[in-house]
Order: C-alpha cells, then structure tokens, then sequence
C-alpha cells in the first residue's frame, strides 16, 4: 500500500537547530491525525512538509507517494487541501470570497491570467453552499472577521477535492459558537468514506473533532508518541508532551484538558 505520508527519520534544521528531529510517520488513506504539543515544538513545520512547501534537511518525505526534492511541487500541491493562517495572509483583501475558493483549483491565492473551467465555477459553488458561505460570497475577503476567514481557508482547502487535506488551528481564534460550527462541519466532511486523509494541528484537546483516529504528541521537534487517539491522549502521555501535570477526560468523542495540580 502507498502510504499518503511517509517520513523516514526526517529532520528539518535551522540556524544549526533540528527544529523537526528525526521524525519518523505514516499516514494512510483511512486516517485522520491531530497533531497537538507545546508552542514551538514544530507542528506547523510538519504540516509545511506535508503540504510540499518545504523540503526536509535530512532523511525522506514522501507526500502521496512522490518524494520531495525530486517531484515538481506545484503539480503536487494541487492534490493537497491546506487551511493555514500565513497562507491566507497571502489571499489579497480585495479578493471576493468566490475568487478566494475558486482560485485554490491552481493552488493559488490570488486571481490572475489562469483560465479556469466550468467545472471549476460548479465545485467553487458547491462547497460555497456545502460550507455555508453563499451570504459572504460576494463580500471582499479582507471584510470579514477573523471565524469567517477560517471557513473560507477550509472551503479553500476542500475545493480541489484533495488526496490530502492538511489543516493548521482550523478553529484558532473562534469563539465558542463559531467553534463548534466548524468541528460540527469538518466532524461530517470527516466522516464521508470519500474524505481524504487529513492531519490537523491544534492546540486544545477540545478542538479535535469526533471520529478523528491518530494522534501525535510533538515536543522540541519530536513525536513523543504518535498513534491510536484513544491510546495517546492519556494524562501522562499529554503531561509529558507539555512538561506539566495534565488530567485529560472524554465524553463521548469529545476531549478537555486541565492542569493536574
Ligand atoms: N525559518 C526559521 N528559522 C529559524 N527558526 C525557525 C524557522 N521556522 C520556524 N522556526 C522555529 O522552529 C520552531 C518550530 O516552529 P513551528 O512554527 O513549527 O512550531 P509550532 O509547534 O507550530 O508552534 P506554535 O504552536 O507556536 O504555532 C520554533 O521554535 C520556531 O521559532
């Protein structure tokens, strides 16, 4: 089987610092992984891999079966889903938020000379709908608020029907109600059988959406345990991910998380 990630012994390092370090991870079709760990432990590096937006120092990527460095990345990236906050700083304010989704089709984010099919209008349209986004699709992208953009990332990221949907706090900045839109909206994209795999960063156990089946626990650049969700995020697995006393509990599929002591 090919694996839609496989990273061998991969480092990424910068100003001498392994900022990603020796990571090792599958990926398969059938899977949904978060990724959660302490501020800078190299979440969003990952996802830069993963996304084909960078290339690993040392060891091997292979990003749905294509090994970085030596694959045509802009070919590639068009097969990838990718919601991140500093990809969306590139979408231009003046941008409608039809053109914002339409234009993911070429894994751009502004409009320019591309030409772009009638079948790319009637997708654009229908994640429009799909992701409750007709009342905003004519506003300018620089008008709405900070939970308004993040849908628009997600539709984006959805457009193209990717092999691979990588999504960076998809739900960072939301308030409660917002929040719980989105994990609602992603838990039924999630649970389709014709959904991608998808890798989500966060950083609260509450924003992992029912149904998602892997975790890893990243710190300083390493997977301090990856694996099952059920049998990664446990007290002391989390506590010794973030170097403090953490009490994890679940209800349903749902998680929070609290300091111990
Ligand atoms: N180009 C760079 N040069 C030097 N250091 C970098 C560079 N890019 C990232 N880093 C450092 O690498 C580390 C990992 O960064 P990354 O953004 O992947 O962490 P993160 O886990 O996503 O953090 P956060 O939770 O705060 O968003 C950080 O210490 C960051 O400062």
């Amino acid at each position: 089987m090919v694996h839609v990630l496989e990273f061998n012994d991969v480092s990424v390092v910068r100003n001498g610092r392994a900022i990603i370090d020796g990571l090792t991870w599958r990926v398969d079709e059938s899977e949904r992984w978060v990724i959660l760990g302490p501020n800078g432990a190299g979440k969003s590096t990952i996802l830069q891999l993963a996304a084909a937006m960078l290339h690993p120092t040392k060891g091997e990527a292979d990003v749905l079966g294509e090994r970085l460095g030596r694959v045509n990345v802009f070919d590639l990236r068009t097969r990838i889903g990718f919601s991140a906050t500093n990809l969306a700083r590139r979408i231009p304010p003046y941008e409608t938020v039809d053109n914002a989704i339409l234009t993911a089709a070429y894994a751009v984010t502004g409009r320019w000379r591309e030409e772009y099919d009638k079948v790319d209008h009637d997708r654009a349209r229908e994640v429009i709908e799909a992701w409750d986004l007709e009342a905003l699709a004519a506003r300018t992208f620089g008008t709405l608020s900070d939970g308004e953009q993040k849908r628009v990332q997600v539709a984006r990221a959805v457009m193209t029907d990717p092999e691979l949907m990588l999504l960076d706090e998809p739900a960072g900045s939301l308030d409660l109600g917002a929040r719980e839109d989105l994990l609602y909206s992603l838990t039924e994209y999630a649970k389709s059988p014709l959904a991608p795999a998808i890798v989500m960063v966060t950083h609260h156990v509450e924003e992992i959406p029912p149904g998602f089946t892997h975790a890893m626990l990243l710190a300083d650049g390493k997977a301090v345990h990856a694996g099952p969700i059920g049998e990664t995020i446990t007290n002391e697995k989390l506590s010794e991910a973030f170097g403090r006393s953490l009490e994890v509990s679940s209800s349903g599929d749902r998680y929070t998380a609290r300091a111990a002591d």
